[in-house]
């Protein structure tokens, strides 16, 4: 696998305070890797890395509302995403539900490992296969279904 992963993070209005603590805790990792955001977590992930004094590589999007969320499924799609962090708001109502559910879509279907709470995040990160030089991942093959 790859040593320098580039790697999605996004979070929901009422999930940024969990991703910038997340990011906090995990800056030197994550400054080793480029980074992609949507718009506002990208801004909030940009200041905690300034507090923490590291440097890192962080592009932002837009905000997800705005298509976000599309552009980072897009990126999916082309295969420049590694990893994706999205600690999604499962109590409020999104106006971009669309979007929401294509970027999770993508991930599934291009076989990008994606973690919605920090938990898989962290066990995401640690994984050792990230630097087995043995390990690639195996693609999924869907069962045609033709229809006579
Ligand atoms: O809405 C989002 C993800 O669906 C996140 O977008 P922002 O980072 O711009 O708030």
């Amino acid at each position: 696998m790859k040593t320098k992963l580039k790697i999605a993070l996004v979070a929901h209005d009422q999930r940024k305070a969990d991703m910038v603590d997340w990011v906090k805790f995990n800056a030197q990792y994550l400054s080793q890797h480029e980074l992609v955001c949507t718009g506002t977590t990208g801004g909030l992930v940009k200041n905690a890395f300034s507090e923490a004094g590291i440097d890192a590589q962080v592009e932002c999007m837009n905000s997800g509302p705005m298509g976000g969320d599309a552009e980072i499924a897009a990126m999916v799609v082309r295969n420049e995403i590694d990893l994706a962090i999205f600690l999604i708001d499962d109590l409020n109502a999104q106006p971009h539900e669309a979007d929401i559910q294509m970027l999770l879509r993508q991930c599934r279907l291009h076989n990008v490992p994606i973690a919605c709470n920090r938990i898989s995040a962290d066990l995401m990160i640690s994984s050792c296969l990230w630097n087995d030089p043995t390990y690639k991942p195996i693609e999924q093959s869907y069962i045609r279904f033709d229809r006579n």
